[in-house]
């Protein structure tokens, strides 16, 4: 079976800056899949060319068979492709519930004309929607703050938030950003859990950007190492841990 996504010598260019170049990479279906790289890399910029923000200078990126690169970002949601971002992005002053809700929305089936008129489908689907979205920040160990407004959430629970609200879209493919960055140990150990157990009830392919090491060997079933805008590196957990060319890579972060 080809692989849900692939990208073929994909790269893009700002001004006279390549943050992506000649980047061939692919994620099966169901797959878990971890993209790395020192700060600058351009694994924010791999995000921005899968969900529409940017469209690729050079290349072809192909989802479920078909050509994406340059379609919109809404486009891209309803295709099946949600993301969540480095920099936490709720709606502050809606509750945890309604977060949740607002995601639904972008799938349901009544028109604008159903809701002004009030129409029985539009109930249904209002209804279902609710019971959707409680039973999603169940699954995720939300529930009991249900009511509470966004950002008056611990960090940790934000950013899981964060994850319930990208899965409202019902994708098939996850682009988490960084969701283990600012928690602590144990908290990404329960993050990191949780990702694979939502993988797995939900049948998602997952690809996942992250900084902290112990998330990304514990739960990536194989990883792409970008520097500088180029692969240098992929393989299985053990294969990245030893690959002198990501050492260095990491080193040079360090030093710098
Ligand atoms: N819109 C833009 N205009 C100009 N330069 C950009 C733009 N977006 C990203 N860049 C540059 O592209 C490079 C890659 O950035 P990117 O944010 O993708 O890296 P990253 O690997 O996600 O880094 P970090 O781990 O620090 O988040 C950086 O040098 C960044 O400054």
């Amino acid at each position: 079976m080809p692989p849900l996504l692939q990208l073929d010598r994909v790269g893009i260019r700002f001004g006279g800056l390549k943050a992506v170049d000649g980047l061939t990479l692919s994620v099966d279906r169901g797959e878990l899949v971890g993209l790395i790289g020192p700060n600058g890399a351009g694994k924010t910029t791999v995000f921005n060319l899968l969900t529409g923000v940017y469209t690729p200078t050079e290349g072809t990126i192909t989802f479920a068979g078909e050509r994406i690169d340059g379609l919109k970002p809404h486009v891209l949601a309803r295709r099946g492709i949600a993301r969540t971002f480095q920099n936490i992005r709720l709606f502050g002053h809606l509750t945890v519930l309604d977060n949740v809700r607002v995601a639904y929305q972008v799938n349901t089936r009544h028109t604008v004309l159903d809701s002004i008129l009030r129409l029985p489908r539009y109930f249904a689907e209002e209804g279902r929607m609710a019971e959707e979205s409680l039973a999603l920040l169940e699954r995720l160990g939300l529930a009991a703050h249900q009511d509470e407004l966004a950002r008056n959430l611990p960090y940790g629970l934000q950013r899981r938030l964060e994850i319930a609200r990208a899965l409202a879209l019902k994708p098939r493919l996850l682009l988490l950003d960084e969701p283990a960055a600012g928690m602590n140990p144990q908290e990404s150990r329960e993050l990191m859990e949780l990702i694979a157990g939502v993988r797995r009830d939900f049948g998602l392919t997952v690809l996942l950007i992250e900084h902290d090491m112990t998330v990304v060997m514990g739960i990536c079933e194989r990883i792409y190492v970008l520097d500088h805008g180029v692969l240098i590196a992929e393989g299985t957990p053990e294969e990245i841990r030893r690959n002198p060319r990501v050492i260095e890579a990491y080193l040079g972060e360090e030093a710098s």
